[in-house]
């Protein structure tokens, strides 16, 4: 194979930054500018050598051709009743972007009620964010460019269809949440933000405001509701009571913990600056999220005092903490993931037990079990119901059950029954199977694994695995249904395996803290010992095993090969945070630092030094190389912006340039009018999946059997 020339990057060796004593130099800062003149270049450089090597895989078309095949296939969300009409979503299969669908009765012909394929020739305007007005009469929702954070809120007459005139811009990591006398609605804006605001900025997103608008005005008439300007690094979540009395306010400065606050609302009242709070909550140390009330009761999921998470309730007009009350305890095992009240006096409660989910239903007024709704292994990948109705659905997939959308009638029905069963031509599911293992991490911490394979699959060592964890956040990576997946084990003869290493919320608070601050290598060696355990156990072979995450998920993949480049024959790192010095600097990076740490602080830098992927790249001893390389990004990630993708590959290809041994290629792939992955058109996917499978057929020369 001939060796790939990689573009020379200029090095500043000037940029030396001194933190705590310790000098740092950043060679390649240049490349957090994503205007310049040499940052354009050096991106175009990259896609220049990444595109014709994997337009070199010859089966590239049969991939694209079959992932195309597979993904045409009808995609549904659960229906959800406002105004007494259904709305749902659709996907016929290949649309870049799904329809929102009204219907009179489950039964009717459904009507097309918006369909953002309309909105750009390339399906990159998404509907990131909507919500009804409480009589269901006008629809709002929010419109996202090129995979961006920000979006716009536009304003539907959802009986005539007609759109009202105003667009509320600057709005980002916003709620929408409706006065009950559907006048207008509140939403998060960063009205201060300068420049540009279209996701290819790198600024940081400080005061962000509780904003009211009324419907049919100018977003210039807009009140500031509520903002913290004492706190310019808190974004505002915010819920208007199901009884519509109260305004629930809850802040959180980064990932984890919020405060609670409450204001009065009556219907018709002017909602005016600055509304009087109520401080129910006044310490950043737990979770608190609104579920329901009853009269002055407000009902809370938490894991204060509850890893596991619980439900409790608080007296609006009693609120102090000696008041509270449990309604539904902490279980000693599984995790409470989310609760919805129903039908009037009920609440539908979802566990996580061993990664997968439990569906219950309780009663509101004791927290009392009324009954189990029967689920298949596997995940509850969409809910809707409301106090006000008393009829449920809820939408079940695994890695094996592309959907199934349930609905019951808690009032008339005895069990669910199936609306939309989603079938997928050309795949059946009984030639796969779907086991769970636990394999001991390096400290002997047992880890969940799920590993899917043909069913005939002969386990001699010689099959592709891929490999995917995430590790953060308090995230669960529960089974999901993935064409790309399926085609790598129908196709490739492949071991899909994912890894629930620390740092996610399988296990609740625990396994999330497991996995934060000083604990964060627990990820990358568990991460490192599933790769150890699949070797080990006759699954396949270190030189076939393709690693694989994405974002937090990315720098532990960029993590691993730094540090066990023996482990792997292929490594893809999409849209991952490599820098970790610098992270909280740009747009929301700010919120990570209750996971990271932040390098402001003497002994975080310490331990985020020790394996920040920028920082600790080098050549491995003996005849180990890097394994195949790819690193994803895109112009418009103002999630994690691409600046941190740019300075890793530039440090990689510096460093293995002129290093006989490393015959792997280490390449960058980055997209343009995309970002960090929500809202991506379905062709753009399909493309990226596309590349990501013919790299690893390229690099690890794997087989495609059609
Ligand atoms: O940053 C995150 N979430 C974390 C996130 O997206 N991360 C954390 C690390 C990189 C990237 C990822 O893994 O997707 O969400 C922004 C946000 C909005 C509103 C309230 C709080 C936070």
């Amino acid at each position: 194979m001939t060796r790939i020339q990689y573009p020379e990057a200029r090095r500043d060796e000037s940029v030396v930054d001194n933190y705590h004593g310790v000098e740092i130099a950043d060679p390649y800062r240049w490349l957090e500018d994503p205007d310049s003149t040499e940052t354009k270049a050096f991106v175009d450089a990259q896609n220049a050598i990444t595109k014709p090597y994997l337009a070199a895989c010859k089966v590239r078309d049969s991939i694209h051709e079959r992932l195309t095949q597979l993904w045409d296939f009808p995609k549904y969300s659960c229906p959800a009743k406002h105004g007494g009409k259904y709305y749902f979503y659709k996907n016929t299969g290949l649309q870049n972007q799904s329809v929102l669908y009204v219907q009179d009765t489950l039964e009717s012909e459904p009507k097309v009620f918006l369909d953002p394929n309309t909105l750009s020739e390339d399906g990159t305007v998404a509907i990131t964010s909507s919500s009804f007005s409480e009589d269901g009469s006008i629809f709002a929702y929010g419109l996202s460019e090129s995979g961006s954070d920000w979006s716009t809120i536009h304003f539907l007459n959802a009986q005539t269809g007609e759109k009202y005139p105003e667009i509320l811009e600057k709005v980002k990591f916003s709620p929408i949440t409706w006065t009950h006398d559907n006048r207008g609605i509140f939403y998060g804006q960063y009205r201060d933000q300068q420049g540009k605001t279209d996701g290819s900025e790198t600024l940081g997103n400080q005061n962000q405001k509780l904003c009211y608008h009324i419907v049919g005005t100018s977003q210039s008439d807009d009140v500031v509701a509520i903002e913290f300007p004492e706190e310019p690094l808190w974004r505002i979540g915010a819920e208007v009571s199901d009884c519509g009395n109260w305004l629930i306010v809850t802040p959180l400065k980064d990932c984890r913990d919020n405060l609670v606050y409450f204001t009065p609302l009556k219907a018709g009242m002017d909602i005016s600056n600055n509304l009087p709070l109520t401080q129910v909550v006044d310490k950043l140390e737990a979770d608190y999220e609104y579920i329901t009330n009853v009269g002055t009761k407000a009902v809370f999921r938490t894991n204060k005092n509850a890893p596991n998470y619980k439900l409790i309730a608080i007296d609006l007009l009693d609120y102090g903490q000696d008041k509270w009350v449990d309604l539904l305890p902490e279980h000693p095992e599984n995790v409470l993931d989310w609760a919805d009240a129903v039908d009037g006096d009920k609440f539908v409660a979802c566990y996580i037990q061993d990664v997968k989910n439990i569906l219950q239903l309780h009663c509101l007024k004791t927290g009392k079990i009324i009954r189990t709704f029967p689920l298949d292994l596997g995940t509850v990948v969409g809910f809707s119901g409301e106090k006000k109705y008393s009829e449920i659905f809820y939408q079940f997939t695994s890695f094996l059950t592309p959907g199934i959308i349930y609905t019951i009638d808690l009032k008339k029905e005895e069990e669910p029954r199936i609306l939309r069963e989603i079938k997928v031509k050309g795949f059946d599911a009984s030639l796969y199977k779907t086991s769970q293992i636990f394999y001991p991490s390096k400290d002997g911490t047992k880890i969940p694994m799920f590993i899917v394979t043909k069913s005939d699959a002969v386990l001699d060592g010689t099959m592709p695995a891929l490999l995917y964890g995430y590790g953060g956040f308090n995230a669960s990576i529960q089974p999901t249904f993935s064409v790309t997946r399926l085609v790598f084990i129908q196709h490739l003869n492949g071991i899909l395996a994912v890894a629930n290493v620390r740092g996610g919320g399988e296990y609740g608070e625990r396994w999330h803290n497991a996995g934060r601050f000083f604990n964060r290598q627990n990820v990358f060696d568990d991460f490192q010992y599933a790769a150890k355990y699949l070797v080990e156990n006759g699954y396949t072979t270190s030189t076939k095993l393709t690693i694989q995450g994405g974002s937090n998920g990315g720098l532990a993949v960029a993590v691993c090969i730094n540090q066990r480049p023996d482990l792997f024959g292929a490594a893809i790192a999409q849209v991952g945070v490599m820098d970790m010095l610098r992270f909280h600097k740009f747009t929301i990076g700010s919120a990570w630092v209750s996971d990271y740490g932040s390098s402001d602080d003497a002994k975080h830098f310490q331990n985020l030094l020790k394996y920040s992927p920028l920082h600790n790249v080098r050549i491995p001893p003996d005849d180990v190389q890097y394994p195949a390389t790819l690193l994803l990004t895109a112009d418009h990630d103002d999630r994690v912006v691409p600046l941190h993708t740019l300075k890793l590959i530039a440090t990689l290809q510096y460093t293995f340039r002129n290093v006989s041994k490393q015959e792997n290629p280490i390449l960058a792939r980055i997209d343009t009018k995309a970002g960090h992955g929500g809202g991506k058109p379905t062709m753009k996917v399909l493309e990226e999946s596309t590349d990501i499978l013919s790299f690893i057929v390229q690099s690890l020369g794997l087989e495609f059997k059609s």
